[in-house]
């Protein structure tokens, strides 16, 4: 009950800003069905008057067709307006919260689950947003032909209003099941995006693996899809034959309203009244059914946006995405004072804990960290670049400690390129370096770490990156030459690169950024280099067992 309030005043709060939109549609939507129901009076009226529709009746008439066609517009322009309004105001604050939300947040939430919200659910409501214009006039029209039939006769709107809420007591169980079947269905959802991503990454592994890759394509992929539809068309069946029930129904009431009228004698205009404004209120009455099963899976997806806003609600203190580019500078030390970082306990497992660490760095240096697979480099360095807030202790830059205020700033020190990095094709968009070009800058750099002949630089993106995995490294390494900031990282860098640019990076590269003046932390296996390095922290189960000089 409290998930479903909660939900509700959210919904409010989003719709808050569209409140004249909205009102504007339902008054126009109300007119409309307003109107229609009069002209359903004008035709009874008719039927029974001997001079026709002429006269003042035409008139009438026609000012009711112009006032249905002017009100069905309104109220469709007007909540497609909303609707789409509200689907753009979510996709934005979703990429805003993304873009806000703490990196250890996003790396538990994994993008198996983030991609269908971002496209399957925010489309959902974007569908339902699309009909429910035409549901709120035949809401309007409903209502006001309920009005018209309580004027035409009391006892036969009793027994409408009974055979109503046989059908809405129908209506509502199949509601029920229907929205539970399609929770079930968006959880395989994941299930299924999961096994995509696999199929996608993973398709050089499995074409190399006939029995890994059946076990994917049955177990997985074709076991959830089948799940799926059946969950789906159980659940639209349901809504279908309540439907059909309904439709039935409406039949039945007729025969009812013709007994009724054999027995009792009414005016002939309330009997031709009652079935004519019956049967018109089919359509509008299956119109509004029919959007149910879209309501209950707008529900689902929406319930899906919120939890993802919720578990990103709390964005990093410090980060604010308007900040204009920083001219932060570091002239004397970062220091890491006692800093502690333990990840959640993983299950059946135990949780690695990194620290607590004390380390100083200075521009001008060239550290080398090194140590056993899973001995808690990458972290230590998320921790120095500011992407992990540690849990305990500080860090200090030039002596003083960097505060929630100042923490975006101090992350604009670094440029770095992770083993994981992802490389973007756009290269620096400040106007600044533009202006001064990039392209001609960027080619000394290409040259050197000869990829000139494969990559350009025009209008501030790489020409292309479709190039291999060392390749495409070095061109991450030419964004780091460009953005010139005062520490680089790099996790492994070396990896990929053939012995002899291994050879010019580690001998030639690194050195002549020392020179520069940069900070250079470079996390490494390559034991034949670590001479080279003014510093080599070893680290071993989360600790610094060795920071020795070399140099
Ligand atoms: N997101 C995470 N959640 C939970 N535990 C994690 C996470 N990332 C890393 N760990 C754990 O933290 C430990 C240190 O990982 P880290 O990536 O820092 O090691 P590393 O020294 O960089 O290893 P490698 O040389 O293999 O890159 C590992 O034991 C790993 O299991």
């Amino acid at each position: 009950m409290k998930k479903r309030f909660n939900q509700s005043s959210e919904v409010t709060e989003l719709l808050r800003p569209f409140l004249a939109w909205i009102m504007l549609s339902a008054g126009a939507g109300i007119a409309a069905g307003a109107a229609t129901v009069a002209l359903l009076d004008t035709i009874n009226h008719v039927l029974h008057y001997p001079e026709g529709l002429t006269g003042n009746l035409l008139l009438v008439f026609t000012a009711l067709c112009v006032l249905v066609l002017i009100g069905r517009m309104v109220s469709d322009m007007s909540t497609n307006l909303v609707g789409q309004r509200l689907v753009a105001q979510i996709r934005k604050t979703l990429a805003r919260k993304i873009l806000g939300a703490p990196i250890d947040a996003l790396e538990r939430y994994r993008t198996h689950r983030l991609m269908p919200v971002l496209t399957q659910d925010i489309d959902m409501i974007s569908d339902v947003a699309f009909t429910l214009a035409s549901t709120v006039i035949a809401i309007a029209i409903v209502l006001g032909c309920l009005g018209y039939l309580a004027w035409l006769s009391p006892q036969l709107f009793v027994l409408l209003i009974v055979a109503l809420i046989v059908g809405a007591t129908v209506q509502a169980w199949a509601q029920a099941r229907g929205v539970a079947g399609f929770w079930k269905a968006r959880d395989l959802e994941e299930t299924l995006h999961k096994a995509y991503r696999g199929i996608s990454d993973g398709a050089k592994e499995l074409r190399m693996h006939r029995s890994r890759r059946s076990r994917v394509l049955e177990d997985q992929i074709d076991l959830t899809v089948d799940k799926i539809r059946a969950i789906n068309q159980k659940a639209i069946n349901t809504y279908v034959m309540a439907t059909a029930f309904g439709s039935a129904l409406f039949f039945m009431l007729i025969a009812v309203v013709l007994w009724w009228a054999t027995i009792q004698h009414p005016a002939p205009e309330v009997v031709s009244g009652f079935v004519m404004v019956l049967l018109f209120l089919k359509g509008p009455m299956e119109q509004i059914i029919e959007t149910l099963p879209g309501i209950g899976r707008a529900k689902v997806a929406f319930q899906r946006i919120k939890d993802l806003s919720v578990r990103f609600a709390s964005p990093e203190a410090y980060l604010n995405l308007a900040l204009e580019p920083s001219m932060i500078s570091l002239n004397e030390s970062i220091q890491l004072v006692g800093v502690r970082y333990a990840f959640n306990v993983p299950e059946g497992g135990e949780a690695f804990v990194l620290g607590p660490i004390d380390l100083i760095l200075k521009p001008g240096e060239l550290v080398f960290v090194v140590g056993d697979n899973g001995s808690g480099k990458t972290t230590l360095i998320k921790l120095l670049l500011g992407l992990y807030a540690p849990q305990e202790g500080e860090i200090h830059l030039d002596g003083k400690p960097v505060v929630a205020d100042s923490h975006d700033d101090y992350r604009q020190l670094f440029t770095t390129v992770f083993s994981d990095f992802y490389l973007f094709e756009e290269l620096v968009t400040d106007e600044i370096y533009r202006a001064h070009g990039l392209s001609e800058k960027a080619l000394p750099y290409l040259q050197r770490l000869e990829i000139a002949h494969k990559v350009s630089v025009k209008d501030g993106t790489f020409s292309t990156i479709d190039l291999s995995t060392g390749q495409r490294k070095r061109l991450a390494l030419v964004h780091a030459y460009l953005e010139g900031r005062p520490v680089l990282v790099f996790d492994e860098w070396a990896a990929d690169q053939d012995p002899t640019f291994r050879h010019l990076f580690y001998t030639e590269l690194l050195p002549e950024l020392r020179t520069k003046g940069h900070l250079l932390v470079v996390i490494s296996h390559d034991d034949r280099y670590f001479h080279l390095a003014d510093r080599v922290v070893c680290m071993k189960f989360g600790q610094i067992v060795d920071n020795s000089k070399y140099r």
